[in-house]
């Protein structure tokens, strides 16, 4: 049946679907295959068709089965009345839907669906918006696009720095700069001047800068001003930053400004290759790393620095629903002591910790490089992780950590999935 002769849907409930509004009015939640019927818009070619069940609406259309939850639709109403389109938000009050709620008529022409509530309330839906918006349409999609790197794939892969003139004037700059931040979770812009000013420069480009115990721009040496052994010459091994933090740091930014001496190199390992491996090769090792909480902690009295912060969290951090991992927590210089792990858990919470080590610390996936005055350094601190060769000599490093939702929203502005 045409939808065309269902137009009457609107006022009246033609014979075929007074069916389903009988089937509301007998308080049925749920309809048999024989009584929901499905209605065309036009030739099966134009493929749209609809389908009225107890709870919700199925929708084929663009070569997608999608289902919508009535009150879905109608929270979903993107009318003057219920939603500002001038700032984005919905003005309707969702706990003033009745949970069974069901509209009264439908009606879906080429580009639209219309329905009717029971208080006469008309939404219409634009036939894409729903494919994009369904369920259906979006679960394909991974959250953030990223392509795991070790020293080999990364080198192959031969991505640009961007040069510092470009990145700070052309939106082209920008944008390559941070599509191979978000790619690879680290990124370089060459040619800036090595000052802490033009540092600054080119961090508020991309985002705001974070402020933290250890200030807004800091500077370091290895004069042990702070209680930490980045303060040091030693060798510093792979971690990542702030995990005394309840949110670790999104960014960090290095810029070296100076450096008379021997080694020093950084190194950079992407954590989420390494928990890859461990996924693969011992699934219930990663489980394990993701469920166990932990505590990192930063305990300061040097001078006039006395700071105490801990931040709870497990290594792996997945998302519930889809199990993506988003964030590492690992740095075995601040984890605290283990006494949030029930006995017989922590041996096999060693093992699983030495598996992801194992995998951190194979020379393929050590990717070196010497960060010299002119070349700054954008880490994805919640994804790859740092570490320093020992040195000998003055050296000195500026930088800043950078906050991630802002990082994101410059991404999105310039037309990038993040
Ligand atoms: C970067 N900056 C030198 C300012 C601070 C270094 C913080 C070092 C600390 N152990 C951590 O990993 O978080
Ligand atoms: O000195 C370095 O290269 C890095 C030290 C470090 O890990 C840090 O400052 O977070
Ligand atoms: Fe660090």
């Amino acid at each position: 049946m045409w939808c065309r002769r269902l137009a009457c849907l609107l006022s009246v409930p033609c014979q075929h679907t007074r069916h389903h509004l009988l089937g509301l009015s007998c308080g049925r939640r749920t309809f048999t295959a024989a009584v929901a019927r499905w209605h065309h818009t036009a030739p099966e070619s134009l493929s749209c068709a609809w389908q009225l069940h107890g709870d919700h609406l199925e929708l084929r259309y663009a070569n997608t089965l999608m289902r919508f939850d009535f009150v879905w639709l109608r929270d979903h109403c993107r009318s003057a009345s219920c939603y500002n389109a001038k700032t984005n938000q919905r003005s309707l009050d969702t706990a003033s839907v009745d949970l069974s709620i069901r509209p009264k008529a439908v009606r879906v022409d080429e580009t639209t669906l219309f329905l009717t509530w029971p208080d006469g309330h008309v939404t219409r839906y634009g036939l894409q918006w729903l494919v994009k918006n369904s369920y259906e349409g979006q679960k394909q999609q991974v959250m953030h696009p990223r392509i795991l790197w070790n020293a080999e794939i990364y080198r192959q892969a031969q991505v640009p720095s961007v040069d510092c003139r470009s990145f700070l004037e052309t939106d082209e700059g920008l944008k390559e700069f941070l599509q191979n931040f978000l790619l690879y979770g680290i990124a370089f812009v060459e040619n800036v001047t090595p000052t802490k000013e033009d540092t600054q420069i080119l961090a508020e480009r991309i985002s705001l800068i974070r402020e933290t115990i250890y200030g807004r721009m800091w500077y370091f040496t290895s004069d042990f001003s702070r209680g930490d052994t980045a303060y040091t010459k030693l060798a510093l091994d792979r971690h990542t930053d702030t995990t005394y933090f309840q949110e670790p740091c999104g960014i960090q930014v290095f810029h070296c400004l100076k450096h008379e001496g021997t080694g020093g190199r950084t190194l950079l390992v992407d954590g989420f290759y390494a928990a890859e491996q461990v996924l693969r090769q011992a699934p219930d090792q990663f489980e394990l790393l993701s469920k166990v909480p932990l505590k990192h902690e930063y305990i300061e009295n040097v001078g006039d620095c006395h700071n105490h912060m801990i931040g709870v969290g497990p290594v792996l951090n997945v998302y519930p629903w889809n199990n993506e991992l988003y964030l590492i927590r690992y740095n075995n210089y601040d984890r605290a002591v283990i006494n949030t792990v029930p006995y017989d858990v922590v041996n096999r919470w060693y093992t699983a910790h030495r598996t992801l080590t194992t995998e951190l610390r194979r020379p393929e996936n050590e990717l070196w490089v010497k960060l010299k005055p002119g070349k700054a350094l954008f880490i994805d601190n919640w994804r790859v992780l740092h570490g320093r060769e020992a040195f000998t000599g003055y050296r000195q490093l500026c930088g800043c950590y950078l906050t991630r939702d802002d990082v994101l929203n410059t991404a999105r502005l310039l037309g990038l999935q993040a």
